[in-house]
C-alpha cells in the first residue's frame, strides 16, 4: 500500500461540488486515490509512507490542459512567424514540421510536459496532427509515460494540401484511408478507458481547411464506435470563418452539427469566434471548448466569449496550445490571461480567480470527461499541486486568489496518480539537463 500525507495545509482549495477551502487540514493519499480529508490524518504505517509539510503551501487539484501541440515546443519564436495572422504563421512553420521525425516528437514532448508538470498540470491532452518522416502517436506516449503524467494524446491528421484547396504542403497530408487505419492502430493500443487511466486516445483531424468532410464524418462515426472522444479546432479567426463560409456555405457551428461533432464527447479548441446560436448549441448538446487564451492574443485572433459560454452552460477549459503560437506552456499563467482577458472586454468582475481556477481545474476535467480528477475529494484521482506561498511571488498576499492575481505560477511538488513528478520545485522523473541539451542539439539541427 503506498501512502502520501500532505499535513497541515495552509489552505486546500478543493474545488468539490461545495467548492470547499479547507485550512490547517490534512490529505491522505493512498494507491493514486484520495483516502481522506481531514484532521491529524495519520499513515497507516510510519515506515512505509511519506510525509510532505504542506504549511506554507495552498493545495490545489492538479491542473488540467486541454489543448496542446508538444511538438511545437522546438519551434518557439520562429523569426517570420512570430508577428503573422494564424494561416500565414502556420505557411511559415509547415515547411519546418516537414523535417521532424520520431526523436523530435519524443523529445520536444518531454519538454513540453515537463514545462506543464512545473506549472501545476497533471493531466494534459495533446493534438498531434502531423506524422512526417516514420513519427507515430506513441512518441508522444513514451514521453508521458516516463515523465509520469496522465496523458489524452489524439489521432489528429492532416488530408486536404495546397493543390486540393488546402493550407497545408501536399507532403504533409496523409491519404485519408493511411489516417483511419492508424486511428483504428493507436485506439486498440494505447487507448485505457478504465476510471483513473493514465492514457486515453482521442481522434482529432486537424482543422476544417486541412481536412476533408468526408475525414470529418468517417472519424466521428470511428470515434462513437470505439467509444472515444473527438477534437479539432474550430472557429480560431476570422479567416477560419471565411474559409468556412466560402468553402462550405455555412458557419463552422453548422458544419460541425452536420458531420456529428457535436455531443458530450466532442471538444473543440479556441472557438474565438462562436457566435449566439453556435454559443447555444455547444451548451444544448454538452460539446466542450479549449480555451487558449495566450496563443489567441499572440495570433491576434480575438478574445473568446468565455463569460458568454460559461453563462450559458458550455463546458471550458484551458489550453496552452501549441509552443510556436504561446510561446510558453505555463498553465496557471494561462488561467490568469483567461480572467484578465475577460476582464478587458467585459469589466473587473467578469472573472474572478476562483472561476479561472475552476476552468483549470474541474471544467477541463470536465471536457475531457475525467470526473475522476480535477477535484479535491475522497475517492478522486491524487492529481495534486501544491504551491509555496512564502515566497517573494505572493507575499503580502491575503487569499488564495493570489495564485492568479499575483503569483507563484511553478508549483513546489506536483503528484500524479499519487506520485511525486515535482519534488521542491525539480522534475523528480526525468535528468532534464539532459532533456534540454537534446533539445537544444535538435533545434540547432533545425535550423542548419
Ligand atoms: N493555434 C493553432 N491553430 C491551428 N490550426 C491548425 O490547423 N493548426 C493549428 C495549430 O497548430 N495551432
Amino acid at each position: 500500500m503506498a501512502e502520501i500525507l500532505i499535513r497541515n495545509a495552509h489552505t486546500i482549495v478543493t474545488m468539490d461540488d461545495s467548492r470547499r477551502e479547507l485550512s490547517g487540514m490534512d490529505l491522505l493519499v493512498r494507491d493514486g486515490v484520495i483516502a481522506s480529508i481531514g484532521e491529524n490524518l495519520a499513515l497507516t504505517r510510519a515506515d512505509t509512507g511519506d510525509i510532505i509539510d504542506a504549511a506554507s503551501c495552498v493545495v490545489t487539484p492538479g491542473l488540467v490542459n486541454t489543448h496542446h501541440h508538444l511538438y511545437q515546443t522546438l519551434t518557439r519564436a520562429v523569426p517570420g512567424a512570430q508577428d503573422a495572422l494564424l494561416f500565414g504563421w502556420l505557411q511559415r512553420l509547415y515547411p519546418i514540421w516537414a523535417r521532424f521525425g520520431p526523436e523530435e516528437m519524443f523529445i520536444s514532448a518531454q519538454v513540453g510536459l515537463a514545462e506543464l508538470a512545473l506549472s501545476g498540470c497533471s493531466l494534459s491532452s495533446d493534438h498531434l496532427y502531423l506524422y512526417p518522416n516514420g513519427a507515430r502517436l506513441e512518441d508522444t506516449i513514451s514521453a508521458a509515460r516516463e515523465i509520469g503524467l496522465r496523458f489524452h494524446p489524439t489521432r489528429g491528421a492532416m488530408s486536404i494540401g495546397e493543390s486540393a484547396g488546402g493550407l497545408p504542403p501536399d507532403s504533409l497530408v496523409e491519404r485519408e484511408a493511411d489516417i483511419l487505419t492508424d486511428m483504428i492502430r493507436v485506439v486498440d493500443a494505447f487507448h485505457d478507458p478504465d476510471p483513473g487511466s493514465m492514457c486515453r486516445v482521442g481522434l482529432a483531424p486537424c482543422s476544417p481547411f486541412s481536412v476533408s468532410r468526408d475525414l470529418m464524418r468517417d472519424a466521428a462515426l470511428l470515434a462513437r464506435d470505439k467509444g472515444v472522444m473527438l477534437h479539432t479546432h474550430l472557429a480560431e479567426n476570422d479567416e477560419d470563418i471565411a474559409y468556412s463560409e466560402a468553402n462550405f456555405g455555412c458557419r463552422p457551428g453548422q458544419y460541425a452539427e452536420e458531420l456529428g461533432w457535436t455531443g458530450e464527447d466532442v471538444w473543440h479548441a479556441h472557438c474565438v469566434k462562436l457566435d449566439e446560436a453556435e454559443i447555444d448549441l455547444f451548451a444544448r448538446t454538452r460539446t466542450g471548448v479549449a480555451h487558449c487564451p495566450c496563443s489567441n492574443c499572440r495570433l491576434g485572433s480575438g478574445i473568446a466569449p468565455v463569460r458568454r459560454m460559461r453563462d450559458a452552460g458550455v463546458k471550458v477549459g484551458l489550453g496552452v496550445d501549441g509552443s510556436a503560437s504561446n510561446d510558453s506552456g505555463n498553465i496557471m499563467a494561462e488561467a490568469r490571461q483567461s480572467m484578465l482577458l475577460q476582464r478587458v472586454s467585459q469589466g473587473a468582475d467578469a472573472m474572478s480567480a476562483r472561476e479561472a481556477l475552476e476552468i483549470a481545474t474541474r471544467g477541463g476535467a470536465d471536457v475531457l470527461g475525467r470526473p475522476d480528477c480535477g477535484r479535491l475529494a475522497v475517492g478522486k484521482r491524487a492529481d495534486i499541486a501544491l504551491w509555496d506561498i512564502s515566497g517573494i511571488d505572493s507575499a503580502g498576499s491575503w487569499d488564495p486568489a493570489a495564485l492568479l492575481l499575483a503569483g507563484p505560477t511553478r508549483v513546489k511538488h506536483l503528484l500524479v496518480e499519487g506520485r511525486q513528478v515535482v519534488q521542491d520545485g525539480q522534475i523528480a522523473t526525468l535528468d532534464m539537463p539532459k532533456v534540454i541539451e537534446r533539445q537544444t542539439q535538435l533545434v540547432h539541427r533545425l535550423m542548419a
